[in-house]
């Protein structure tokens, strides 16, 4: 496995770029840490594609470099980077067996009768195909074409890293979940570099130990799924990362105090802002309801299984509260408040830290 580094890397597919919006890529600099999962999230075209197939070697950037272990790999292509690829949609070869798909990368390494029987059978039972490895691939079904594709992808234990690119569209539901818990325990067991490109947050927040979020060809916060949901660098993390999002208002701040919709409250610390135009923002799950706080106006109760939304009205802007399932909520007036540590100031999108330092946050849903 190896450390993957970007350096000032940015790529525009346009042959003369003048200004930053001809970029796909905005520039980057990240070591890619080894042997860490990483999950590539973010919108359809904010980048993703562009990022991984720079990494694979399928497209050279305009500018920067790659390097793999410090190695420059910028120019090397993808057959010579050493690393394994999962695409969206199978590839396999129709006229072997699952077995002998499965064999192949390790055949072509030269690699010894016994041990790749043993890995075959290894993958093989991590995708649930012990039983049919000597049928044809041929007469398989795409979902199982694709478990073939990932088994490829993760029969070797020396490459530089493992890339895939949404491996799992074509997969069932239910195997999806089953695939990703096995893909995390592999990473476990074996420490593989992982690079996991998905628009999907679940898929994203269940695999990787850092979530990288994409917006508009620039990476907007690289941390983990914790961070991501307690401290979004910018708000469309914020917006892009929970279910509901996170709520944002227009506010003003003025040292310690901050006023939304004309009613004031105290944040605790002051934010060291430079005039910029101002948000809070605060997840559905730090909002509780009650007799003290914020006036606002119930519009609508969504009842989803383990807890409740709660559609409420603050002053004329929207917002998204999250109560356990057999909290009471009021009918029409109520008041909000913020859990303790739940708050995040935003100047022109992007997160400013408290002088104080953060807080913890206190705890999430009520009553859940
Ligand atoms: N070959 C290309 N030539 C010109 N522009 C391209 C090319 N490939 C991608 N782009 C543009 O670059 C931007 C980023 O695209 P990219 O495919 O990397 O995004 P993505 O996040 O992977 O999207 P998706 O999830 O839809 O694949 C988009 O504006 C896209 O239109």
């Amino acid at each position: 496995m190896a450390k993957i580094t970007l350096d000032s890397l940015a790529h525009s597919y346009l042959n003369d770029p003048q200004s930053p919006e001809d970029f796909a890529l905005q520039e980057l600099n990240h070591d890619w840490v080894d042997g860490e999962a990483y999950a590539l999230l973010g919108p359809s075209g904010c980048g993703k594609s562009t990022l991984l197939n720079i990494i694979s070697g399928l497209l050279i950037p305009s500018h920067g470099r790659v390097l793999f272990d410090g190695k420059d790999v910028t120019h090397l292509p993808t057959a010579d980077r050493n690393i394994a690829q999962v695409f969206q949609f199978p590839v396999v070869y129709d006229t072997m067996t699952v077995r002998e798909n499965l064999a192949f990368p390790l055949r072509n390494r030269k690699l010894p009768q016994s041990e790749i029987a043993d890995r075959v059978i290894r993958v093989a039972r991590m995708i649930d195909m012990e039983g049919v490895l000597d049928r044809r691939a041929s007469g398989l079904t795409a979902d199982a074409k694709q478990k073939i594709s990932l088994g490829r992808g993760m029969v070797r234990d020396d490459v530089n890293a493992l890339l895939f690119d949404e491996p799992l569209t074509v997969i069932d539901p239910h195997m999806k979940w089953e695939l990703r818990t096995q893909l995390k325990k592999l990473h476990h067991d074996f420490g593989h570099t992982m690079i996991y490109v998905t628009h999907d947050q679940t898929e994203a927040l269940t695999f990787a130990d850092k979530v990288v979020v994409m917006y508009d060809g620039r990476v907007v916060q690289i941390g983990t799924p914790d961070e991501l949901f307690e401290r979004p660098a910018h708000t469309f993390v914020g917006y892009f990362i929970g279910s509901p999002g996170m709520n944002l208002f227009d506010a003003q701040i003025d040292g310690t105090k901050a006023r939304i919709a004309g009613t004031q409250f105290d944040l605790g610390t002051g934010y060291a802002l430079k005039g910029g135009k101002t948000k809070i923002g605060v997840r559905p799950e730090f909002i509780r309801l009650g007799h003290h706080g914020l006036p606002a106006r119930v519009t609508r109760v969504e009842d989803v299984g383990r807890h409740k939304i709660v559609r409420l009205d603050l002053g004329g802007q929207e917002m998204s509260a999250i109560v356990g399932e057999g909290a009471a909520v009021p009918d029409g007036g109520t008041h909000v408040q913020f859990v303790e540590g739940g708050v995040n100031v935003y100047e022109d999108d992007w997160r400013v830290s408290p002088e104080r330092g953060d807080a913890p946050v206190a705890a999430k849903t009520e009553a859940a």
